[in-house]
């Protein structure tokens, strides 16, 4: 382990490096965002200096960025139509691999790349698997336009869903609404636990002015997760394995060199 990484930094940093094993010559790569896609765009980086020929498709302003600095090949979902596999990270995953994502923000746009991919693979630390989604605060993008009415008829959906919890904050970026890359708000849902993922996810999009939650339902085909030793586990809900490996590496890696 680097003794400049933290564990937690190391578990997503391992789960990063072993989800580039899926990555082929040729591949368009669906980019995720935060701060485990960052440990996934850094290595792409480093495989792409390498040689690899790789087009990404970054999932925000953020990641397209950091790509961009990292001399990673990328376009839009546009150009590409459609994705061989997308790597991203989550806030939460559960045993059938369904998500909740969008605690930075992203989740719209990480949603339809993803939904465009052949194969998502979630990578994540230990501390993203959990027995029922909710206890993250699920985000709900909405339009800025009327938010207030659309918080109240969220607040009245959720009240004949299945969960435990029922206060809706607006995310704040300082002293204003957080705005996302396609200028819309976020309401984060307190739901505490969500008996029916599914019917949460279809239920919250008939609402006007919303326009996408961060549910991931049936989207994610396999998870990579980290943990602070450098081992990885890989679970893959199609073939239903979990295989584990330990990722060895050195301290010393250019990766590392600007974290001092
Ligand atoms: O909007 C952000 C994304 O859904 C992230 O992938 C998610 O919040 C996990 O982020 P992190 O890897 O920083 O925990």
């Amino acid at each position: 382990m680097s003794a400049k990484l933290s564990a937690i930094d190391t578990a997503k940093f391992v789960a990063a490096k072993r989800a580039c094993d899926f990555i082929e010559d040729g591949m368009r790569v669906g980019l995720g965002t935060g701060s485990t896609a960052e440990w996934l765009v850094r290595c792409l980086g480093e495989l792409v200096e390498d040689g690899l020929k790789i087009t990404g498709v970054p999932t925000s302003t953020r990641t397209a960025k950091l790509a961009r600095q990292l001399g990673i090949p990328i376009s839009t979902l546009d150009e590409v139509k459609w994705l061989d596999l997308t790597i991203d990270g989550a806030d939460e995953y559960d045993p059938d691999l369904n998500l909740i994502k969008g605690g930075g923000g992203a989740h719209l746009q990480e949603k339809i790349v993803a939904t465009a991919s052949d194969r998502m693979i979630v990578i994540a630390d230990r501390t993203k698997q959990v027995d029922m989604l909710g206890a993250f605060p699920l985000p709900v993008e909405v339009i800025p336009f009327g938010w207030q009415t659309t918080k109240a008829l969220l607040e009245e959906t959720i009240a004949a869903l299945d969960v435990m919890g029922d206060r809706i904050e607006l995310r704040m970026n300082g002293d204003a609404p957080y705005i996302t890359d396609e200028g819309n708000h976020i309401l984060d849902l307190h739901l505490g636990r969500i008996g029916n993922p599914r019917q949460t996810a279809l239920v919250l999009n008939q609402i006007p002015g919303v326009v996408e939650n961060g549910l991931f339902i049936d989207i994610c085909d396999i998870v990579v997760t980290g943990n602070g030793d450098g081992r990885v586990q890989v679970k893959d809900i199609n073939v239903g394995t979990t295989q584990e490996d330990v990722i060895e590496f050195d301290e010393d890696e250019n990766i590392f060199a600007d974290l001092d």
